[in-house]
């Protein structure tokens, strides 16, 4: 019978396991035969120089691989294309970046373009796809409401066959697989700050939902491949999963009509346009830097822990608060303009990092009023809007 069965507590069972599989008495599956019943101390010694043999040519091949194979699916978008410079960094990645560049770009990558370890395709995560890798940072699918929102059933297939496809391709070549889903899973959450743990306010029926509903679904299917696995007792082949639950994230090359609230504030305030607050002003967003974000999905990958994890910045703002500051830092004159809101926008939203920290070593370092610059820079770059002196 199931003991706490309260949101988000760990639930416990005292029934007996279903049935395992046949498969678990065949032979390629006793992998504990491997060590014999045999107790005597020069069994015992026997069995011991083995292993150290077999962990000696184990650490050998690990140390002789050549390059790690990385795939970054949305590697053309503004997350992914700052996480492909870091993974760039190791000259021991090979990276390979698939993208249908439906809200991503070529020019995020410009710079990679041509070099011996990276390698560039046009594809769309819907269709299946085989390629050799070693791991996958699945990040396809488009992050600005007004973009997911503007073909939902794409959404949906993006978010549930595209993870599909990338699991059934992680389970083939035994590669680790990372998605990056959303605080969006917690919808417009009733606990504040929101841990892991929170199962969430969603409307099924929103116009939010083929994000929201679409990421849920994708972290159930992660999760459901390895416990599947479990279940018929074959732990050593499950596919490992790593499932990061980012926050509002912001910086350099996030597209400038994106339609996400920093950007717009930002390229609004250059333009000399009036800033845009969505009634009524006073709902609340925490912003975290995507060199930050991009720590902490690494961290995530390469650790021990499956998650979901929360990570992004809790230093909580409300769009009131976040309009005057990117007035102070760069255009004090600009009006701040109120406007409507759309349906079922999160009232509050902050991350409990408590996990993050504990288990990936991971925090934020950069504050939002150091970052906004950073960000501004790129924008007046590419908006050609130089700085008045
Ligand atoms: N930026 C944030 O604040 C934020 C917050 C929570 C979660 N996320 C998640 O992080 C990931 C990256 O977000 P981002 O801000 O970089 O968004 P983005 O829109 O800049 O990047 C998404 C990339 O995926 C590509 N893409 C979309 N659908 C695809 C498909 N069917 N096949 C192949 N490629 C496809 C796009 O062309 C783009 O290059 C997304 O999964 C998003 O849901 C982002
Ligand atoms: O972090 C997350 O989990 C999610 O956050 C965002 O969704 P949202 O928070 O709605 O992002 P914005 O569109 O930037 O809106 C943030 C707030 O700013 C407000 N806003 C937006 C745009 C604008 O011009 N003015 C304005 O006040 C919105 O009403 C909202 O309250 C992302 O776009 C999602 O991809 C992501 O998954």
């Amino acid at each position: 019978m199931a003991k706490n069965s309260a949101n988000g507590d760990h639930q416990t069972t005292t029934k007996p396991p279903p049935t395992p599989s046949p498969l678990r008495f065949s032979k390629f599956f006793q992998l504990h035969s491997f060590f014999s019943a045999d107790t005597s101390d020069e069994n015992i010694v026997n069995e011991l120089a083995l292993t150290a043999i077999v962990s000696a040519n184990v650490l050998y091949w690990i140390h002789s691989t050549p390059n790690m194979r990385i795939l970054v699916t949305g590697g053309a978008g503004f997350i992914g294309s700052h996480l492909v410079d870091k993974l760039m960094e190791n000259e021991k990645n090979e990276v390979i970046v698939v993208d249908n560049f439906f809200t991503g770009s070529k020019d995020n990558l410009k710079k990679w373009i041509g070099h011996p370890r990276f390698d560039l395709r046009r594809h769309d995560v819907t269709e299946p796809l085989l390629v050799e890798v070693d791991k996958i940072y699945h990040l396809a699918c488009p992050a600005s409401p007004i973009f997911y929102k503007y073909n939902p059933v794409k959404t949906i297939k993006t978010n549930v066959i595209g993870t599909l496809n990338m699991l059934g391709l992680a389970k083939r070549v035994g590669a680790r697989i990372l998605l990056t889903s959303t605080s969006e899973v917690y919808g417009d959450p009733l606990v504040h700050p929101q841990t892991e743990s929170y199962w969430g306010n969603v409307n099924p029926i929103g116009v939010r939902s083929c994000y929201d509903e679409g990421k849920r679904v994708a972290e159930t299917l992660m999760l459901s491949t390895t416990s599947l696995f479990l279940m018929i007792d074959i732990y050593a082949f499950a596919t490992e999963i790593r499932i990061a639950r980012i926050f509002n994230t912001y910086g350099p090359r996030m597209n400038i009509d994106d339609g996400r609230v920093v950007s717009n504030f930002i390229a609004q305030a250059l333009r000399d346009e009036p800033l845009t607050v969505q009634a009524p002003g006073t709902q609340t967003r925490s912003f975290c830097y995507v060199s930050d974000m991009v720590d902490g999905l690494i961290r995530l990958m390469e650790g021990d822990n499956t998650g979901p994890i929360n990570i992004g910045n809790p230093g909580e703002f409300t769009m009131i608060e976040l309009a005057e500051l990117v007035k102070e830092l760069i255009s004090p004159k600009v009006e701040i303009k109120m406007v409507e809101n759309t349906p079922d926008d999160p009232r509050q939203r902050k991350p409990d990092i408590t996990k993050a920290k504990e288990l990936l070593g991971w925090e934020p370092k950069v504050k939002l009023r150091d970052g906004l610059p950073l960000m501004e820079e790129d924008f007046r770059l590419r908006l050609g809007v130089s700085k008045k002196i």
